[in-house]
């Protein structure tokens, strides 16, 4: 199982979520974001996963995508994530400038959605509002001819948390799993320990 933690901004956060066994850690730099990060704390991130194989990923909403996918190169991250109502067009555009790139929607408002139809590498299925911590339905997801449609290597988010994550996968059978507000003590503050606690359920 893929795990990513997303929304860091520090250092600190970045080695436990290395030393738990995280896949990727993610910075969000979109305006309005609790965890909307400047560019020396993306940085930060940055050089705290370098050499450890871990995916650096940027976050967007709402910057254009090749801008977007500049920053990312600039910064140093692996990859894109376009987070949001971006087209077909927008992705082409950010690949031109970074080979990896993610498309991240929801079914609501994407009911027919189809992994790799933009030339992502993964779908990332998030609830209605990203970093809400919002719950949402999975059943859908468990659907045989949703799943079919769908496809592999698809990343499930929204309102994850150590508690639920085991039964999420069990119930959606995503390849890999995506978590902020429930590893953080406030919107935007990072809890450790249940950084540590979500990679441990995950794998479980
Ligand atoms: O986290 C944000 O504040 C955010 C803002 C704007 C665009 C995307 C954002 N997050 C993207 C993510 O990948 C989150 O990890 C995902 O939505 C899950 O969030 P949560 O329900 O809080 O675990």
């Amino acid at each position: 199982m893929y795990i990513k933690i997303c929304g860091l901004r520090d250092e600190l956060a970045a080695r436990v979520a290395v030393d738990a066994g995280a896949d990727a850690v993610g910075v969000v730099m979109s305006e309005g974001s609790p965890r909307d990060a400047s560019r020396d704390e993306a940085a930060s991130v940055v050089a705290a996963v370098e050499g450890s194989g871990l995916d650096a990923v940027l976050v967007v909403r709402g910057v254009p995508a090749r801008a977007a996918a500049e920053t990312a190169l600039e910064l140093g991250f692996d990859v894109l994530q376009l987070h949001g109502p971006y087209s077909g067009a927008d992705f082409a555009a950010a690949l031109e400038v970074l080979p990896r790139v993610w498309r991240a929607t929801s079914l609501v408002a994407e009911p027919r959605l189809r992994a790799g139809e933009y030339g992502e590498e993964h779908l990332l299925i998030d609830g209605a509002t990203p970093g809400s911590g919002e719950s949402w339905d999975l059943a859908a997801l468990a659907e045989q001819e949703t799943a079919a449609r769908i496809g592999d290597g698809w990343i499930l988010a929204g309102g994850l948390e150590p508690g639920n994550v085991a039964e999420a996968i069990a119930a959606a059978r995503p390849w890999g799993v995506d978590v902020s507000s429930g590893v953080e003590r406030a919107p935007g503050v990072k809890d450790l320990e249940l950084i540590r606690r979500f990679v441990r359920a995950a794998r479980s």
